[in-house]
């Protein structure tokens, strides 16, 4: 059980700059989740704290050692970290109970023995010793190489898209199972993943990384509710970014009507700026002004999320329960029901100040259903 932490680190492959100024902390025992779109360097940032990838600057500490820094780079096997990839390969000519235990050579027999009965017990595959990988399926296969990995007690393990050749609903169930082991065997670890279900699921602490930048470094929660850059509101879940521009009363006029807010007094009028409209920040009403005629209809299980596009051509998101449906080309009403807002500047970085209070939303005037003004 260790402490990681990156300290502004940079890395380059001759002059393309694939990582930048990325500063990171994993208390003890913590589970971290890097996201971020295909490219964007999640894979060299760990590459780097296993010790496979040197530093242009910064450094890498576990515990209270550097073991990177642009000067050295200490040998992955010296680092004691372990690591889970998405092409695990387990040895194929060794048995569950060798595969396991092929780190733990230093030990003595028996010590080797109770730790495989352990981790046996704890991925929940007890008495499979003597199968042979062939004999195992995906998920159960990638359980024995959560368990090789975990044999030897590393301080910090680093996985790279464990579960993607997996199905959704296994991959699911499996990041809350490797979650229950981790914080079982107390172990720091840094997952890679590109889904966001199997982070939100597993993270204490979650970032989404862009063009070798980290943009946000929080809890899952903080990522979804108080993304501080657009790109991590547009990354993160399901939502529109609305336009609109602060006028001299200080309220926001939008697609979806005046917006007030008292944070919206301390921006100069005229400012554009835009705002995230989580599907669950509209609920359909049949009696609101506020209208719009659903485009599609995505079935999502418990909930149906629905695209709808406004009078003024603008399209927003809104989830209704699923047995409650809502016909595609209906004409339907939508209430705002924000608990706080989320304001972006041209810059794309968040506005301060709206978080901690709800924002009144005043009704355009009426603008009759298509249908009925045809
Ligand atoms: N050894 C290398 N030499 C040159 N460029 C490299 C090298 N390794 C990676 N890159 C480049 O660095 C960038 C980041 O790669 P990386 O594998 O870290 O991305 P990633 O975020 O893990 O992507 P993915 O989600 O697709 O796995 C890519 O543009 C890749 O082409």
């Amino acid at each position: 059980m260790s402490r990681l932490q990156l300290d502004n680190i940079h890395i380059s492959f001759g002059a393309l700059h694939i990582v930048r100024g990325v500063t990171l902390e994993l208390k003890q025992g913590e589970i971290g989740c890097l996201l971020g779109p295909s490219g964007c360097g999640k894979t060299t940032l760990l590459r780097a704290i296993a010790g496979f990838q040197a530093l242009q600057s910064g450094f890498i500490h576990i515990d209270d050692s550097s073991v990177s820094d642009e000067k050295h780079t200490l040998a992955p096997e010296q680092r004691g970290v372990g690591m889970v990839f998405q092409d695990f390969a387990l040895f194929p000519h060794l048995n569950v109970e060798d595969n396991i235990s092929f780190g733990m050579r230093k030990a003595s027999a028996i010590e080797r023995s109770k730790r495989v009965d352990e981790l046996l017990d704890r991925i929940g595959l007890p008495g499979y010793h003597k199968r042979f990988p062939h004999e195992l399926s995906g998920g159960q296969q990638q359980r024995i190489a959560l368990a090789r990995a975990l044999a030897p007690k590393p301080r910090l393990l680093l996985l790279d898209e464990p579960f993607s050749s997996l199905d959704a609903e296994l991959r699911e169930r499996l990041a809350v199972e490797v979650r229950e082991l981790l914080k079982k065997e107390g172990i720091t670890a840094l997952l890679v993943t590109h889904d966001q279900q199997e982070a939100f699921a597993m993270a204490d602490k979650a970032g989404v990384m862009y063009q070798g930048e980290l943009l946000q470094w929080d809890t899952p929660y903080q990522l979804y509710h108080q993304p501080k850059h657009q790109l991590v509101a547009d990354f993160i879940g399901h939502g529109v970014l609305l336009q609109g521009t602060v006028n001299t009363e200080g309220s926001l006029a939008s697609p979806l009507g005046m917006l007030e807010h008292p944070s919206l007094l301390q921006i100069p009028a005229g400012t554009p700026v835009s705002f995230l409209v989580r599907p669950d920040d509209l609920v359909p009403d049949p009696t609101s002004r506020l209208r719009g005629t659903i485009k599609a209809r995505g079935f999502r299980g418990a909930h149906n999320l629905y695209t709808i596009e406004l009078a003024s051509g603008v399209e927003i998101l809104t989830l209704s329960p699923s047995h409650e449906e809502f016909t595609v080309g209906a004409n339907i009403g939508l209430r705002p029901e924000f608990d706080h807002l989320v304001v972006f500047a041209a810059d794309h970085c968040e506005l301060p100040g709206f978080h901690d209070q709800a924002p009144t939303v005043q009704p355009l005037p009426t603008v009759l259903p298509k249908t009925q003004s045809a």
